[in-house]
């Protein structure tokens, strides 16, 4: 596996390191990422048995082309640093630190990471790292944080966790988790890494699930923290560019083209002004339509 710093990570999915079953079975879903956890959603009893299971995994399992990413164990438990040494070894793309508060939490995961290489013999560097922020000390590092290392893939918001230490619940409307999700996104802006929202743990609320998806998608986040395989599609849905967007898209990416042919940096394009960071939407927009295979090499639309 190899770590690929920018990539198509729209649906991250939760997967138990402890379940035989969900695990072989992930990669049919079409996740982008598929993080296989070792922390929360294992119990204390089973955590040695599910690092072996996800070294295995990680080592056999065909995941489809998704990336892959373990959440180890967080740096106060006996269990990280063997996390850290067995996951370095089976060659996982990512590893995401729980309860992240600090930039030295990073550089010491770093370095962990580092002595796993040297002692597998594993190239230096090709496994990313991405940082969970999930309490108010994270929110208040999360600038720093995101800045910790080169090898820094992203941060992610975590609603669980974050609203425990803020003394609050999740509610619908998502005002208790306002001030991390802006901190978290605009922090992973300004380091140039990537950006995820939390996990929405009702399966039941579909409704309650695009609201929540449409919100962080207008917001600016590249994915979402998902637990379960009948949130991918919606994500999808969400996050894929619709046929006028692209379609809008190439007219301004021609427009400049023109604009800039005549020596111009900005032109009118229906009335409405195209400068550079209309051009910069207009390519991020077909950057993901063609990760999502919605056109082809050239900027023909393919369609569903
Ligand atoms: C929720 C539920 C029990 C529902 O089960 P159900 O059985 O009702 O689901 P169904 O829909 O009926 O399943 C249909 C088929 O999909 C298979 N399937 C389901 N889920 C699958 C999956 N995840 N991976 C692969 N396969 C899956 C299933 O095996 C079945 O396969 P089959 O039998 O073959 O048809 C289940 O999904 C599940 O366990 N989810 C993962 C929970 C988890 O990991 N929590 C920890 C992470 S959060 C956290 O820690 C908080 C956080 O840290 C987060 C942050 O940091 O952001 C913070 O602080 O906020
Ligand atoms: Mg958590």
């Amino acid at each position: 596996m190899t770590y690929v710093k920018n990539r198509l990570r729209r649906t991250m999915m939760f997967v138990p390191g402890n379940n035989p079953a969900m695990i072989k079975d992930a990669g049919i879903y079409g996740a982008d990422s598929i993080m296989l956890d070792l922390e929360d959603s294992v119990s204390l009893t089973e955590k040695d048995a599910a690092r072996m299971l996800v070294y295995e995994a990680i080592k056999t399992v065909d995941f489809g082309g998704a990336e892959v990413v373990v959440r180890v164990n967080g740096q106060d438990t006996p269990f990280y640093d063997e996390d850290v040494r067995a996951m370095v070894k089976a060659g996982v793309d990512v590893i995401r630190l729980p309860k992240t508060e600090s930039a030295a939490m990073i550089q010491k995961l770093v370095k962990d990471m580092e002595a796993a290489e040297t002692e597998f013999g594993i190239e230096k560097g090709s496994i990313g790292v991405m940082a969970a922020i999930e309490s108010a000390q994270g929110v208040l590092h999360a600038p720093e944080i995101a800045a910790s290392t080169p090898l820094m893939m992203g941060l992610a918001v975590s609603g669980e966790d974050y609203t425990a230490d803020m003394h609050t619940h999740r509610y619908p409307d998502g005002e208790e988790l306002r001030f991390a999700r802006n901190m978290v996104l605009n922090s992973a802006r300004a380091a140039g890494v990537y950006a995820f929202d939390t996990v929405f743990s009702n399966m039941k609320d579909t409704e309650g699930f695009y609201r929540e998806t449409n919100y962080i998608h207008e917001l600016g986040f590249d994915g979402k923290s998902l637990v379960n395989p009948r949130q991918i599609p919606m994500v999808n849905e969400v996050f894929k560019p619709t046929k006028a967007e692209i379609a809008q898209a190439k007219n301004v990416q021609n427009a400049i083209r023109e604009a800039k042919a005549k020596g111009s940096g900005v032109i009118s394009l229906n009335g409405k002004m195209v400068d550079k960071p209309v051009v910069e939407k207009a390519e991020r927009v077909l950057a993901t339509a063609k990760a999502s295979n919605l056109i082809d090499e050239e900027g023909n639309y393919l369609g569903e």
